[in-house]
């Protein structure tokens, strides 16, 4: 069956979820093995007469059925694949149906005093942000509205409460369509650049619909609420005119139990007929959706049909979840939300990707392609002679005759390229790219050797200087092992072998005379402090070593930066040609003297950087706290509504429902409470930014001391210029960590840690009880991080024991740390 057949086939998913209840009537409700089906038996009602026509046994076959499901298990299943999806460029909807209590507001959101219980929204958000950072080749710009309908006037649940401003509801708000789609006129959309951003957008709506609730009385299971995500997907590596838009819709109804159910009177009748009105005409929108023939579909009777004109089937993802009770009472109730549920099944969904074309870059991209066409043409004139115009690709015989033309030129044997098409332009500039790639890596090559002998003969002496400070004549092997393999790590590489260089053989010699010496019961070199410079020069001079007595007397002298215990005496080039002091060491040095100015600067900006990150740490508690403290008003408001409807509402002489002082007193603190929490959330931005400033500093501050020690270092004992250096920070290896040890940069760790902290201060807004559940995530994926980077770190170690110490970890790093989050 072909891809199309399939589509035409497809219908809109429609799950039922069960709100778990202790009171499940078994007698009544049948969940069949299939996991889809639901057989319903209701009793007659006595009140509608010995006669009446009342259906008592309903059949129901869906999608499927969650009873007993988790918020995961339920997001993995209907949420997962619509997110995805919506970054490819489809449109999703996702929308709760049922009456009031059934779990609606529970599925869609979820619990905020409960972690593990966060709705479809966070969870959405959370693989949404993740997807984003994966996709590295496309750009992704996410948006969010959140806008309530209730008593069809639409309010919008992110600007500053407008509604608590303008309390007489006049809509500022107007439903517009035009080629893109239907979109609302005074809607607020707002940037979200992670997953902190769009959290706190959700919880800012979710607060100012509980404060509307209590100000103006405007219940929040008798509105629509509608969470919406804007995504804009631009490829970063093909710039071309095409791009996706799509948007994922999360849509919370009202209660849909009948206006017989609610008794109620006043105002909340006039809201229940509302709720009933729009209802009602969603599901005409249904019906004739459902009805392939029919060409009208009665959108524009409601605000809510308008706004999802193009979001319930057609080219649209779309999932209803129907939310039901499991009790006797609430059975009528139960079929009448899976009867709309089994209509909803019926409307056919041909999901197609958004894509768009941006008229400036088509243009662009057009004119580009006729430039191009144009130089063919004119090359193809003036070459009409010589040679017609191949659009074939450049074989490899043609491709290897290009490269050899270019060597010859370049050599100078070549006084000119003969050019015969713009391919072979093309090619000519690939082979010049080769060649310039290979000389790049003979270079490296060339310089690595340097390094390797340099560093093997620091190896060696520090070799040494351990086997003397042993200084037993039973442990023979030290010194036979060190110099059967020539420096006592590793083995030397083929190129050093055939041309040793001055140090090699500088080392070889001492070697020698460490042996005699050892065979003479002396002292080796290492512990040697005191013992007379010229005496020991003397014992030396009847060997064919090619140093002067003079070059000895300082190879042997007592200062010597690795026999000296604590090694921290000033290095002096001229007095150590061939051993030099450890790195460490040495870097020890260089930062009390040479280095100490950059060094003061470091200190002086790590200072200031740890305070920074103190007070960001402390404003996060506070945060924190304030979030607290509003999850507790909400609570205890709710508390305040509770009490209300089991009571009775009192009205006054305009309907309106009176509150208590205590609850406005309430009210006013949760007011008061999200001010200081965007004031203080607005401060913490700002010292996020100092942070990250200084945190840039002090890594600056890092690898300039890193760099110029390096060079200093070269300069001083190894005999290199300091041009030539790879410094440390350059090659991913540095003092403090030992020569071989490659260093983790520290911005990247850094970077990573800020991405936790934001991680777990959004999360922490959704619920403090995720704090230990967020801390174990972290270490895990911490050591994740370091066993990554340690595992890419792990053969230039291997490398650099065999003698090339250049690998470049910091190349390699960022990559593959990205693939974590
Ligand atoms: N699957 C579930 N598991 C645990 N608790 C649930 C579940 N479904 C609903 N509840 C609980 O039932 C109560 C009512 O749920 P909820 O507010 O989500 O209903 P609703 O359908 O959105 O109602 P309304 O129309 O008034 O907004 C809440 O306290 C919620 O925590």
């Amino acid at each position: 069956m072909s891809g199309r057949a399939n589509n035409r086939n497809k219908k809109v998913k429609v799950w039922a979820r069960i709100r778990p209840s202790s009171n499940f009537a078994h007698d009544n409700l049948e969940l069949l093995p299939d996991k889809k089906s639901i057989n319903l038996h209701l009793k007659r009602d006595p009140k509608k007469g010995i006669v009446n026509n009342q259906i008592l046994d309903w059949s129901f076959k869906l999608d499927g059925i969650f009873h007993n499901a988790t918020q995961e298990h339920v997001f993995s299943t209907v949420a997962s694949n619509l997110v995805t999806s919506a970054i490819d460029g489809y449109n999703g909807t996702l929308m709760c149906y049922g009456q009031t209590g059934a779990g609606k507001t529970f599925t869609i959101t979820g619990a905020t005093e409960n972690f593990r219980h966060r709705g479809l929204i966070p969870r959405a958000l959370s693989q949404l942000f993740k997807e984003i950072e994966e996709r590295l080749e496309f750009s992704i710009i996410v948006r969010i509205s959140y806008m309530e309908i209730y008593n069809e006037v639409m309010y919008d649940l992110l600007a500053s409460l407008p509604d608590v401003e303008n309390p007489s509801g006049k809509e500022t708000m107007v439903l517009t369509e035009n080629q893109d789609g239907v979109y609302v006129k005074g809607l607020s959309c707002h940037l979200a650049q992670n997953e902190e951003e769009a959290l706190n957008l959700l919880f800012e709506g979710e607060t100012n619909r509980t404060i509307a609730a209590h100000v103006l009385n405007r219940m929040s299971s008798r509105s629509h609420c509608l969470f919406t995500v804007y995504l804009e997907s631009r490829s970063r590596v093909h710039s071309n005119a095409k791009y996706t838009v799509s948007k994922l819709h999360f849509v919370d109804l009202a209660g849909s139990e009948r206006i017989g159910k609610t008794k109620s009177e006043g105002k909340m009748q006039t809201e229940a007929l509302y709720i009933n009105k729009s209802l009602t005409f969603l599901e005409q929108v249904v019906i004739a959706l459902a009805d392939r023939k029919r060409e009208h579909i009665p959108f524009r009777q409601s605000k809510l049909t308008h706004y999802l004109k193009d979001s319930i089937g057609g080219r649209c993802n779309t999932v209803l979840i129907t939310n039901i009770w499991s009790e006797r009472a609430q059975l009528e109730e139960t079929v009448s939300s899976l009867r709309f549920a089994t209509r909803m099944m019926c409307v056919a969904s041909e999901p197609a990707v958004n894509e768009v074309c941006d008229p400036a870059i088509l243009v662009k991209t057009l004119h580009q392609e006729i430039e191009h066409l144009k130089s063919e043409l004119a090359m193809h004139d003036t070459l009409a002679n010589r040679s017609s115009v191949n659009y074939d690709p450049l074989s490899e015989q043609q491709k290897y005759e290009i490269r050899q033309q270019c060597r010859r030129y370049l050599e100078g044997t070549l006084d000119e390229i003969d050019i015969v098409n713009l391919r072979q332009i093309q090619g000519t500039f690939e082979a010049f790219r080769e060649i310039y790639h290979q000389i790049e890596n003979d270079v490296e090559d060339k310089l690595r050797q340097k390094f390797t002998l340099s560093d093997r003969a620091d190896v060696a002496a520090m070799g040494g200087a351990q086997q003397a400070h042993m200084s037993t004549a039973d442990e023979p092997n030290m010194v036979g092992e060190t110099d059967g393999t020539g420096f006592g790590v590793g083995s030397a590489p083929k190129s050093a072998k055939a041309e040793p260089s001055a140090v090699v053989q500088l080392k070889k010699k001492e070697r020698e005379r460490e042996k005699k010496r050892a065979a003479r019961g002396g002292s080796p070199v290492g512990v040697k402090v005191t013992s007379s410079p010229t005496q020991s020069a003397k014992g030396e001079q009847d060997s064919k070593s090619p140093l002067t007595s003079v070059d000895r007397d300082k190879e042997e002298g007592p200062t010597s930066p690795v026999s000296s215990a604590g090694g921290a005496q000033r290095p002096d080039k001229s007095l150590h040609p061939h051993s030099p002091p450890s790195r460490t060491a040495a870097f020890e040095e260089f930062k009390q003297e040479k280095g100490s100015e950059i060094n003061r600067i470091l200190i002086e900006n790590k200072e200031i950087l740890a305070s920074k990150k103190k007070a960001y740490s402390d404003l996060a508690k506070k945060i924190n706290n304030i979030k607290l403290d509003i999850d507790n008003t909400r609570q205890t408001l709710e508390r305040f509504r509770a009490e209300r409807d089991t009571e009775g509402p009192v009205f006054n002489n305009d309907g309106d429902i009176v509150i208590s002082e205590e609850e406005f007193m309430e009210v006013q603190r949760l007011k008061d409470l999200k001010k200081t929490y965007q004031i203080d959330y607005e401060e913490l931005k700002t010292l996020k930014t100092q942070v990250q400033y200084c945190q840039k500093l002090v890594d600056q501050c890092r690898q300039k001391l890193l760099n110029e020690f390096d060079k200093w270092y070269a300069e001083s004992f190894l005999n290199l210029p300091g041009e030539e250096v790879q410094t440390s920070v350059q090659a991913g290896y540095g003092p403090r960590l030992g020569a071989f040890l490659p260093i983790i940069p520290s911005a990247m760790l850094e970077d990573e840690e800020e991405k936790f902290d934001r991680l777990h201060n959004a999360l922490l807004m959704n619920n403090p009880d995720s704090v230990s559940f967020f801390n174990a995530k972290m270490r895990t994926e911490r050591r994740k991080i370091y066993q990554a980077a340690m595992s890419q770190a792990q053969p230039s170690y291997a490398h650099h024991k065999s003698g090339t110490p250049t690998t470049n970890v910091h190349k390699k790093l960022p990559n593959m740390l990205q693939v974590h989050y």
